[in-house]
Parts: C-alpha cells; structure tokens; sequence
C-alpha cells in the first residue's frame, strides 16, 4: 500500500475517530502536495476541527496513518504540523513585543531576525509593537498570532476557521505572507465556510460530510471548468448528497 511514500507533504490514511459510539471521522483519506495552500470544507460538525485537533497531536484517533513527509506523524523529531485556532490565543496583558519574546522562547525561534521584522511591517504591526495586546483590534491579534507560527516553519500550517473576521485589506496583507510561506517547501490546510475566500487563496479542495471525505483534492482551476464558481460547485455537491 502506498500510504507511506514521500510523494505528497501529507498522507492519511483512513482515519477513523469514535466519540460515544459515534464515528465523527470515519476513513477519512486525503492527501496534501508540497507548497500548496488547500482548502478544507464541508458543512458544521463534518469533523474538519477533529481533523485538525488530530494533526497537530492535540488529541487521538481510533485507526487509520498519518505521514509526514514519508514519515509516521508519531515518529517525527520535530513538531511538523501546527495548528492556527479561529480564536486569537494570546495574551492581553502583554504588549505585541512582550508577546513576541515570550513566543520566541517557547519555540525557539530569533526574536531580532530580519524575517520577524519584515513580517511586521508586511502585516502593518510594526508600530504596534509597544502597545498592550488589549488595545488591539481582531485583525491585528490575528495577524500577531500568525507570527510566531510562521517563525517556527512547520511543514504543514493548519489554520482552522482563521480568516473568519478579517477586514479585506488585512486579508490581503495576510494572504501575500501565507503565498509566501507556501512556496518554500511548507503548505497550508485551511478551513474556511468563506467559500469566496477559498477560491480566491488555495490551489485545491478536500471536501468532508459526516466524517467522509468527499472530495480529495479537487483544484480550483478543475472545479471552474465544470461550475461557474467554488460556491456553486459545494451547493452541487451538497444537493446531490441529501438527495
Ligand atoms: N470530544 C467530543 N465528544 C463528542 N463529540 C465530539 C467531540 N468533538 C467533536 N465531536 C463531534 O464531532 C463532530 C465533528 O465536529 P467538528 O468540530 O470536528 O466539526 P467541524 O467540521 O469543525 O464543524 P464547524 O464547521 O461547525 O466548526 C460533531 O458532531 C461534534 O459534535
């Protein structure tokens, strides 16, 4: 079986998840290229959140492989895949500078490197840095919190409902940064219900119902030669499911 070669960033393999006797993921087999931003959509409670919590080893699953890269998830030296929650995880009390140390440390990445700053002023934060995380707006928290996770590299950056709350010209400052990020060897997986956001950042679609995947991998360029758009292309899919 082919599931652990090295030809894509990510394989899984049937994965399978059971929470009181349900299975909440159920064979779920889709794979991830190289330097690739892909969308993961697919209605409320279709299991993209578990899917993420289990890629980033935030909890466990039932059956199925998971590869990295060639390599078993469980096997990896360093943290590969890392998660981005729709909710800004930081800390209000400290200042975007102060947050920023703390992050370095943590993951241990160059606070002073040129990267972090060009970063900055790419978001529009530069000029923040000295202001309590407190006083930030939604954008700005989000755009903080990206930082520290773009330092550390992993191969696969997981963001999950991200965008959702994001002003169009901080959309636009984050998804130049995320392009970037995915031409360099590491690739993005994100969830978003914002179907015109998808069509506009990812290279392809995963779709998930019920814990089955759909749709493994359908790119955007493929999807408009059959729909008009992405949307019409997820109502299509979806009328013909209930139906
Ligand atoms: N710890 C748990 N115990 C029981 N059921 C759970 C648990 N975690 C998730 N579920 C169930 O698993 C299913 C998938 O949930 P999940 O959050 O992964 O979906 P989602 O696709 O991210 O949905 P949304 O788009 O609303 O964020 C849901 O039916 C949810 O109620």
């Amino acid at each position: 079986m082919g599931a652990a070669s090295s030809d894509y960033l990510l394989k899984v393999h049937n994965l399978t998840k059971i929470e009181n006797g349900k299975k909440i993921l159920d064979q779920a087999t889709f794979e991830i290229a190289e330097n690739k931003i892909v969308g993961f959509l697919g209605p409320n409670g279709a299991g993209k959140t578990t899917t993420f919590r289990i890629l980033s080893e935030l909890t466990g699953y039932d059956d199925g492989e998971i590869y990295v890269n060639g390599v078993k998830l469980s096997d990896l030296d360093r943290k590969e895949i890392m998660l981005l929650p729709d909710a800004p995880l930081l800390f209000s009390v400290l200042t975007g500078k102060e947050y920023l140390k703390f992050m370095s440390e943590l993951l241990n990445f160059d606070i002073d490197s040129p990267e972090i700053k060009e970063m900055l002023q790419l978001l529009g934060l530069l000029n923040s840095l000295n202001k309590q995380i407190f006083n930030y707006s939604l954008g700005m928290k989000k755009k903080l919190n990206l930082i520290p996770l773009l330092m550390k590299k992993p191969k696969l950056l997981l963001l999950d409902e991200y965008l959702s709350g994001i002003d169009p010209v901080s959309m636009k400052d984050i998804k130049n940064i995320l392009i970037q990020y995915a031409q360099n060897g590491c690739s993005i997986f994100m969830s978003t219900h914002q179907l015109e956001v998808c069509e506009r950042y990812c290279d392809s679609i995963i779709l998930i119902s019920n814990g089955k995947i759909l749709k493994n991998n359908i790119s955007i360029s493929e999807i408009k030669e059959t729909a008009s758009s992405l949307e019409e292309y997820y109502l299509n899919v979806f009328s013909t499911e209930e139906g």
